[in-house]
Order: C-alpha cells, then sequence, then structure tokens
C-alpha cells in the first residue's frame, strides 16, 4: 500500500498558499507549511481549517522557518521528506518592490536560490513548483506571451522573480531536479490581498454602496492586466507537478482589461458608476509601470489539459459579493483596515 503523497508548502498563510492547502488536503495530502514568525496573526485564510480538529496537526501543520533560514528549512525537509513542494512565498506587491528593492531580492530571488540549494542536497529530491510571475516579461515585444517570450523585466519584483525563474530551470537542466515554473499572470479572488487593485476596488465599491466610503484613490487605471480567479490557478499548479516531466508553463486567461474595465465590473455589481468615485494621486503610480500584459495559456491547455474557467464580470462580482458580506458584519473593522491601507 502506498502512503498518502505529502507536500511542503512556503507562503501558507497568502492566497494562494489557502487555496492550494485546501486543494491538496481534499486530495488526501498531509501539508506542511512554511509560516514567518511575523506572520502569526496573519493567518485568517486559514482559520476554518485551524478549527478543524480532524485537520490540524493531523494532515496539516506548520512549521516556523524563514525563507533566509536555511538551517530550519532543510531540518524541516529532512525530517518531514515531502514529495511536493509549493514554492509560492516573497515579496509580492510591484509597488511595494520599488521602495523595498533588497527586502525585495532577498526573498523572491535569493530565497529561492536557498531552497533550490537545499533541495539539491536531499537523499530525496521532492518535485518542485515554483510561482514565477507575468511581471519577468515586463514590456514584452509580443501579446500575447508564451513560455518562448524574452524576459525584459523593469520592476524589481520582474526582476527578483526573472532571476528565481531562470534559477529553476538551470536547476532542472544542470542538476536534474524536477522543477517547473508556474508562470502567472494576476489571479485574484476574495482573498486577495487589500492593497493589490482588483480587492482595493471590489472591497471600495461595496463600502461606498453602503455608504460607509465616499471614494476610492487609485494610481494608473489604463493599465491592461490578464486577471483570472486564483482557485483556477492552483489547479494547474497541482497538475503540473503530476506531469512526467518538469516543465514550465504559462497560467493566464488569455484575455486583457485594463483596471477601468474591472473597475465598470466592480461598480456595476453593486450599480453604481465609478466615474463618480474614483480619484488618482501620484502617490499610487510606480516609477516604472507594466502596461500591458497577456499570457497564451495554450500549452496549459494543451498539456495539462487546463484552461481558467472564471471571466471577469463573474470575478469581480464575487469578490464585491464577499465584501459586502464582511461589511456589513464587520463595519468597524473594515473601515479601519481601509484607513490603514496606506501607499500601495
Ligand atoms: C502577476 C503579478 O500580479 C500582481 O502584480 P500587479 O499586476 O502589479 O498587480 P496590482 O493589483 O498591484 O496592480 C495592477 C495594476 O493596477 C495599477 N493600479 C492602479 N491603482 C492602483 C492602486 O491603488 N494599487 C495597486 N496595487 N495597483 C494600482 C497598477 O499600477 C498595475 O498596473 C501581483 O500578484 C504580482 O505578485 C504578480 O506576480
Amino acid at each position: 500500500m502506498t502512503s498518502a503523497p505529502s507536500a511542503v508548502i512556503t507562503g501558507i498563510t497568502g492566497q494562494d498558499g489557502s487555496y492550494l492547502t485546501e486543494l491538496l488536503l481534499e486530495k488526501g495530502y498531509t501539508v506542511h507549511g512554511l509560516v514567518r514568525r511575523s506572520s502569526t496573526t496573519q493567518r485568517t485564510r486559514l482559520d476554518h481549517l485551524f478549527h478543524n480538529h480532524e485537520i490540524y496537526n493531523k494532515r496539516l501543520f506548520l512549521h516556523y522557518a524563514d525563507l533566509d533560514d536555511t538551517t530550519t528549512i532543510r531540518r524541516v525537509f529532512v525530517r518531514t521528506e515531502p514529495d511536493e513542494v509549493y514554492h509560492l512565498a516573497g515579496q509580492s506587491h510591484v509597488g511595494a518592490s520599488f521602495e523595498i528593492p533588497e527586502t525585495t531580492c532577498q526573498f523572491t530571488a535569493m530565497g529561492t536560490l536557498k531552497l533550490l540549494e537545499i533541495l539539491r542536497d536531499l537523499n530525496k529530491r521532492p518535485r518542485l513548483l515554483h510561482i514565477s510571475s507575468s511581471e519577468v516579461f515586463g514590456r514584452p515585444d509580443k501579446a500575447p506571451q508564451t513560455e518562448a517570450t524574452p524576459m525584459r523585466p523593469v520592476t524589481p519584483y520582474g526582476i527578483a522573480k526573472a532571476f528565481a525563474t531562470q534559477m529553476v530551470s538551470l536547476y532542472r537542466e544542470s542538476f536534474g531536479l524536477f522543477a517547473c515554473n508556474a508562470i502567472c499572470y494576476n489571479h485574484e479572488s476574495p482573498r486577495r490581498g487589500e492593497s493589490f487593485v482588483t480587492r482595493k476596488i471590489t472591497r471600495a465599491a461595496a463600502a461606498i454602496s453602503l455608504g460607509q466610503e465616499d471614494h476610492v484613490t487609485l494610481g494608473s487605471i489604463d493599465a491592461q492586466r490578464d486577471w483570472g480567479f486564483a482557485p483556477d490557478y492552483v489547479k494547474a499548479m497541482w497538475l503540473m507537478l503530476q506531469e512526467s516531466e518538469a516543465d514550465d508553463f504559462i497560467l493566464a486567461t488569455g484575455t486583457v482589461n485594463r483596471v477601468e474595465d474591472f473597475l465598470a465590473a466592480a461598480f456595476d455589481a453593486v450599480h453604481l458608476d465609478w466615474r463618480d468615485y474614483v480619484r488618482q494621486d501620484q502617490a499610487f503610480m510606480r516609477p516604472s509601470e507594466v502596461q500591458r500584459l497577456v499570457g497564451d495559456p495554450s500549452k496549459a491547455k494543451r498539456v495539462l489539459g487546463w484552461s481558467a474557467q472564471t471571466t471577469l464580470p463573474e470575478l469581480a462580482a464575487r469578490m464585491v459579493e464577499h465584501d459586502l458580506k464582511v461589511l456589513r458584519s464587520q463595519p468597524e473593522q473594515v473601515a479601519s483596515t481601509a484607513k490603514s491601507n496606506g501607499k500601495s
């Protein structure tokens, strides 16, 4: 009899980490999450699992380990001997990467290299999924982008991700690691952090419709992105590690929209016209903006049988519905989050 599969997830407390944990638990996995000491208070996305006594500390375990603490990470791998590793952790805010480029590179770039070095030395090497990003393409010559499109990153975050992505490919080719890059385009959900533009918009649309706020302040609203639904994307990440050979895949919808289109969809969901409520401020503009990114997911469709299932209006409506529910149940908490939601 073969034992149940096991996985380590870095970044388990994030949006993708929480959806992936649910998916793997459903599939019978034992899941080990690496968490930073400082994320102690930010585990709301996993609360429902911690309260489930059938799961927590039976099939779901947390281990404290910062990405630069190689000794501790190595110890977790040696003790847990996972079959699969999903490396989702890192500083993921592109705007913030201009303010904290060193931290961004330390965790997103060097953190990935350190992880690869640990895996290279293990007797039983797990399969690795690294979450890469469309930001590696920066200002591409070609649209939509494919796995073969050259990387031309223009943000500290994109540069750090490009380094990590190329290291993953190198360790696959040179050291025989089963290591894959999921080159993910923007993927959102009600669990998205409130400093990303989609969630900032859906929360504001909900708050405005309830009379709790009267406007939202944004940066560039003509930027164009390929927005999908996060739970769709974690399914593809899992599929990638079930293949017989390690490879890189673009995970995207293939459809491009402006921030304005997302605004329209979110405010439509509460029957308001976004143009009456949006202000713009230089503080939210980036020193170097990635104007337009759209992915070609045809390889993922052909090889993995995967495609994104959720349209932009469905995504926005789902997020607004969630934010309305939260606001109605905890108006003070959400209002204070909005106030403290500084430069992002
Ligand atoms: C694939 C990629 O996807 C994400 O990166 P992102 O595309 O930068 O996502 P975002 O939601 O921060 O910005 C989207 C667009 O919206 C513009 N925008 C306008 N006004 C605001 C604003 O007020 N806040 C923010 N955050 N953006 C704004 C902003 O300038 C940009 O053009 C991350 O998951 C990243 O980890 C990742 O890998």
